[in-house]
């Protein structure tokens, strides 16, 4: 069955119905889908929606640096969400694995975007800067601030991520995600062999082969070119 996933937030912007949208179709093409973790529908809203096949994406998360002086880790929002994810009939958590860090976003850089709303959405910013205003993050409502400033230049998107990801997850957090679930884990963004084996090793059900569309990591692979060896690996075990 094929497997489409809703890129985000910014789907919103081209299409008013995001991912309700894509849910649809998921369901009228016999789709399975993926939502996003910052897709602009909650995860129940989309359930509600539609009987497609849908697996959840998942990040995991930090505590926002500007509004505590500590960084800390917040596991108990990512097992919130995956709770959130099994009570809605969701039939997978699809954990991303490669964007620790956004790219250089030179668009953003070139725009010297200064502002970036998370959760909120000024019509007078938008005026202001009408170039990237994230429309709000449904499934985070309640869990994180509402409400993110970023430096004065540079990506907003970027320093969001870098403020509430966590770069740290790493092969042993898999058994606490596996701790708290009893869904199936595909972990998206294997890109070698050797992470192949260790997803095995540590447990996952599944991969998704992703260079995230080449645009986090500068210099990583293609995904076809990698495609072989990660799969004629998967089939040898
Ligand atoms: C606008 C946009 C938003 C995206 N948001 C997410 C996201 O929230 N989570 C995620 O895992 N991947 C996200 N991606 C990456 C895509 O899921 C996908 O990995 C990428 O388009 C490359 O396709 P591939 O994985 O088939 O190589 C996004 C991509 C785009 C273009």
């Amino acid at each position: 069955m094929p497997v489409m996933i809703a890129p985000t937030s910014l789907q919103k912007l081209a299409n008013p119905e995001g991912e309700i949208a894509t849910a649809r179709a998921a369901s009228a093409c016999n789709t399975i889908m993926v939502l996003s973790t910052s897709s602009t529908y909650s995860l129940e809203e989309v359930a509600a929606c539609c009987d497609a096949i849908r697996f959840f994406q998942l990040y995991i998360y930090l505590a926002l640096p500007e509004l505590f002086s500590i960084v800390y880790k917040r596991r108990d929002i990512s097992a919130k969400l995956v709770q959130r994810a099994e009570n809605n009939g969701y039939k997978a958590i699809v954990l991303t694995v490669d964007s620790p860090r956004l790219g250089r976003r030179e668009a953003d850089l070139r725009t010297n975007e200064i502002l970036f709303q998370f959760n909120v959405i000024h019509e007078k910013l938008l005026l202001m800067h009408p170039i990237l205003v994230v429309p709000p993050l449904k499934n985070l409502e309640g869990l994180l601030p509402t409400k993110f400033v970023s430096d004065e230049k540079g990506s907003g998107l970027a320093a969001l991520a870098s403020g509430t990801l966590d770069a740290s997850f790493c092969w042993e957090d898999i058994t606490w995600l596996k701790s708290i679930t009893n869904l199936p884990i595909l972990i998206k963004g294997v890109l070698t062999r050797e992470d192949a084996i260790k997803a095995l090793e540590v447990g996952v059900d599944g991969m998704i082969i992703s260079n995230h569309g080449g645009r986090q990591l500068d210099y990583s692979p293609a995904t076809i070119s990698v495609l072989e060896e990660v799969l004629h690996f998967t089939y040898c075990c």
